[in-house]
């Protein structure tokens, strides 16, 4: 590990930039000076050789500088603060003062507080060291937060908000952080002034000692990440990737193959069945709207043809959010339709949220958002291969966020947008956007290869008609109903699920949620229906979804995760005269249900 450099002598330097160069490839995590616990930690979670921002800010970050790191999306920022971050409180040789965290990391979401948090906590596990990490947010009250931070926590991950309420509510002392804090990590940088932080990170910055060495992370070089710069950082060391010469080649992600299909708005739903229903997209497939309506819509619709998807929005409790996410990414299902308004809160600007307590009543919930909700940024979305846009987004940057959420890392992945011609003006913008300046001809959004007309008049038919039957006060029904469901289980399971967090299949979130099942001629399609291009093109995918080992990862989490026992059985046997069994706490699930009846049944009972 190099030495630490003083924290004065480096905010007197100039600010130093570093590209990474393409010959340090091969460097390797030993060779960055990585504690061996860490590299094994690493190695059990399957990551062998830093990603390039990695190479860069690890070392720069041991030696104590402040930094800021600016790396596209999904270019494994996390790591490139956490490692370095972890190694320096457990290896400190001198005695660290306890008063408040030693490390403070803000995120301008929940769900990248619960996603920072478990990384954390997966790694402290693994390398068995003697590190508490807590995580805080808005939502929890008083005596929460001051039972999270008993106990002397070491990290504390939460969004800047909630730094004025422990301070005001007296379970943090300013006098304690300007002492303890060491680390201060800003994450997703450019966001948490648009999601209105702005005031509660300056109140902050001023019990952030001299000493403490602060790291701004970001995807992109915006007004924003430059404002928070200037207010907490001091001649910091400004990490540039090799491609970076403009805010778009930051940002891009270059491993993710980007289709389009133009069609009415109108045939969207046929659309989107004939790439799922006829598998011309690797799963898992991450599909965005822009309306919390047109998900449910969408769901509603595809599961008349068998197709289960669940739908994630900022309407959901924070629970069944946190919930959905981790079952998605378990592979508990293949299909998740997330609402994506980031652009309004974007333009919107400053939505904070409000310190309310949490939400009482359900027509309260019904109407009320969540502004520390955030689905496409920063959240770390496994194993997703497709990336659709049912609606566009309205910009271009939120067009790169959202296929951004596949080709992760080291993996690739594909986009496919549906483009009406509404949306054709966006589209054209975003088009020239992310093509090629050198290459004008060149066209980086091409069109969907697989799918041919043939292939889509062949469910028109049934399409339009099972379309009609999903009129919106089906939709307000859904929508209305799986609120209720959610509120309900969420608050019942939140004790079962912080105890036994691995127990994700017992509460399904792509449950169905029409009233009436999909008649059987709706969910096959005859072999006779399809032409012979979409059957090779079929072949295709699938041969490519087992070169992947999709599918066999799939297998194994489902076969893992139907072990664990299941609480909802527990929970309504508690009311039944089954009460030996209850006693217990747990009634194991009937192995022959299938993945719908048994749980959905038992569901019932709430
Ligand atoms: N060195 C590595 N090798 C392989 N995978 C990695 C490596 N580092 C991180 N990853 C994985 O890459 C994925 C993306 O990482 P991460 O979420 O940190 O990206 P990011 O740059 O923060 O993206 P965003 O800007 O969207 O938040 C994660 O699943 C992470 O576990």
């Amino acid at each position: 590990m190099g030495e630490k450099i003083p924290k004065e002598t480096v905010r007197e330097n100039e600010e130093e930039e570093a590209v990474v160069e393409e010959e340090e490839e091969n460097l390797t995590f030993e060779g960055l000076g990585l504690d061996p616990r860490l590299i094994r930690a690493l190695i059990k979670k399957g990551i062998q050789k830093p990603t390039p921002i990695q190479r860069v800010a690890i070392p720069l970050i041991f030696e104590g500088k402040d930094v800021v790191a600016r790396a596209k999306t999904g270019s494994g920022k996390t790591l490139a603060y956490l490692l370095p971050m972890l190694q320096k409180l457990f290896t400190n040789s001198v005695p660290r003062k306890k008063l408040a965290p030693n490390a403070f990391v803000l995120v301008p979401t929940r769900e990248l507080c619960q996603q920072v948090y478990k990384e954390l906590s997966s790694l402290i596990e693994l390398c068995r060291v003697q590190l508490k990490v807590v995580q805080l947010t808005t939502n929890m009250g008083p005596s929460d937060l001051k039972a999270a931070l008993a106990g002397s926590p070491d990290i504390l991950v939460t969004t800047p908000a909630c730094i004025p309420k422990c301070l005001s509510g007296g379970v943090l002392q300013s006098t304690s952080i300007n002492e303890s804090l060491e680390t201060l990590v800003l994450d997703e940088a450019d966001l948490l002034l648009s999601y209105g932080y702005e005031n509660d990170i300056k109140a902050f910055t001023a019990h952030v000692p001299r000493s403490c060495q602060c790291l701004l992370m970001s995807a992109t070089s915006s007004a924003d990440v430059d404002k928070l710069k200037k207010l907490i950082l001091h001649n910091p060391f400004i990490l540039t990737l090799p491609e970076v010469g403009n805010v778009k080649d930051e940002i891009i992600p270059k491993n993710v193959q980007q289709f389009w299909i133009s069609c009415s708005a109108r045939d969207k739903l046929l659309y989107i069945l004939a790439l799922l229903k006829l598998e011309l997209v690797q799963k898992k497939v991450l599909i965005f709207t822009n309306t919390i309506d047109a998900s449910f819509k969408a769901k509603l619709f595809l599961e008349k043809f068998g197709i289960k998807a669940a739908v994630l929005n900022a309407e959901l409790p924070q629970n069944s959010r946190l919930h959905i996410l981790e079952e998605f990414n378990a592979g508990l299902f293949d299909y998740l339709i997330a609402t994506d308004d980031s652009q309004t809160k974007e333009k919107e600007g400053a939505i904070k949220e409000s310190n309310e307590e949490p939400r009482k009543s359900k027509k309260h919930v019904k109407q009320k958002l969540d502004s520390e909700f955030g689905v496409v940024r920063g959240i770390d979305f496994k194993n997703v291969f497709t990336v659709i846009n049912f609606e566009m987004p309205q910009s271009a940057a939120g067009y790169v966020h959202r296929i951004g959420r596949t080709g992760r890392a080291y993996n690739t992945g594909a986009s496919v947008s549906l483009v009406s011609p509404d949306e054709m003006e966006t589209f054209e913008e975003i088009k020239t956007f992310v093509g090629d300046d050198d290459n004008k001809n060149s066209n980086l959004i091409t069109e969907f290869p697989l799918l041919t007309q043939n292939a889509v008049e062949s469910l028109r038919y049934r399409a339009e008609d099972v379309a009609k039957s999903v009129t919106k006060i089906a939709v307000r029904e859904s929508r209305a109903q799986d609120l209720r469901n959610e509120i309900l289980n969420s608050e019942k399971l939140k004790a079962h699920f912080e105890a036994n967090p691995r127990d994700l299949d017992l509460l399904k979130h792509d449950k169905v949620l029409s009233k009436n099942l999909p008649p059987p001629h709706l969910r096959d399609v005859p072999e006779y229906l399809l032409d012979q291009t979409t059957k090779e093109a079929r072949k295709m995918v699938k041969l490519s979804m087992a070169a992947i080992g999709n599918s066999n990862r799939r297998r194994g989490s489902k076969r893992r995760l139907r072990k664990h026992k299941d609480p909802l059985q527990a929970i309504s046997a508690e009311a039944s005269k089954r009460s030996q069994r209850s006693r217990e706490g747990v009634v194991k699930k009937d192995a022959s249900h299938g993945d719908d009846g048994g749980v959905h049944k038992k569901k019932k009972s709430f």
